[in-house]
């Protein structure tokens, strides 16, 4: 049984994981969100989770580095300079980052690379993911990871190859690229589609989130997988063994 700490606590995922954790036999040790303290809850928890905002990372890091807790980072829209953060902080703590915790989403994400390398450039590459209304970045975490598995299979970065946004005359599809399009509304706990179009046919791989417990009980089981690791940045392909 282990004592965990939740940042972003009020929020939707936040409550998702206070289930999970009971659920799963473990210790809520508490949550804070905007104006918690961070550093007397790392204090108290084995482990912390950080579903809440990028503003939070800096915060959330210096936290869990001070306590010498691990960390599992599932909050989206992050930058290149949060990924430094986290780079950092992997020196001294485990810490596992992901745009999506649940296991048909990793699964998928090998599935993209699979694809991708297999079919080669001919195949354009989009990919096309829906959420609530209340979503506050795109593409989505989740679209991001696929797109890099996708240029992963193709042995690039996605950088390099990423087309985020269309609006205009935009001219003919540029070869190569990886499209990206969001929609977002209603209820949606989160779809992804990863369009693989070709000469007269194409593949489509989607997941679809039904609820928020997907992920409560990935993160939570990322978090058991933490705790028995040494310092280090980890993904969730390593948790589950996929
Ligand atoms: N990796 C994954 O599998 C998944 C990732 N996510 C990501 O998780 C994040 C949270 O999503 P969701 O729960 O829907 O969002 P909500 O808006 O419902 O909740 C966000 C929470 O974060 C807190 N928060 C916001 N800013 C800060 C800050 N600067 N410092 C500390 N806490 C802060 C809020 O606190 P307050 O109550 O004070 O406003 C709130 O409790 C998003 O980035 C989302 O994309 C979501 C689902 C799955
Ligand atoms: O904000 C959400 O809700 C979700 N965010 C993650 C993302 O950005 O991919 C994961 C999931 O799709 C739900």
């Amino acid at each position: 049984m282990a004592r965990i700490g939740i940042i972003g606590s009020a929020g939707r995922m936040g409550q998702a994981l206070q289930a999970a954790i009971a659920a799963a036999g473990h210790d809520y040790a508490g949550g804070v969100g905007r104006d918690g303290d961070p550093g007397a809850l790392a204090g108290v928890s084995d482990v912390l989770i950080d579903f809440s905002a990028p503003a939070a990372l800096e915060f959330t890091c210096e936290a869990a580095i001070a306590a010498g807790v691990p960390l599992v980072v599932g909050t989206t829209g992050l930058e290149e300079r949060h990924h430094w953060l986290i780079d950092a902080a992997a020196v001294s703590i485990p810490v596992l980052q992901t745009g999506n915790t649940s296991l048909g989403v990793t699964l998928l994400a090998h599935l993209v690379r699979e694809a991708a390398q297999r079919l080669g450039e001919d195949w354009d590459i989009e990919i096309v993911e829906t959420h609530h209304r209340m979503k506050v970045d795109a593409p989505s975490g989740t679209a991001l990871l696929l797109g890099e598995a996708a240029a992963c299979g193709r042995g690039e970065r996605l950088k390099d190859v990423e087309q985020r946004a269309r609006d205009g005359i935009t001219g003919k599809r540029e070869a190569g690229t990886i499209g990206f399009a969001s929609l977002r509304g209603g209820t949606v706990a989160g779809d992804h589609s990863v369009h693989f179009l070709a000469d007269n046919e194409r593949l489509v791989l989607s997941h679809m989130a039904e609820n928020r417990g997907i992920f409560a009980r990935g993160a939570v089981r990322a978090a058991e997988w933490l705790l028995t690791r040494t310092p280090g940045r980890y993904s969730m392909p390593e948790v589950l063994d996929l």
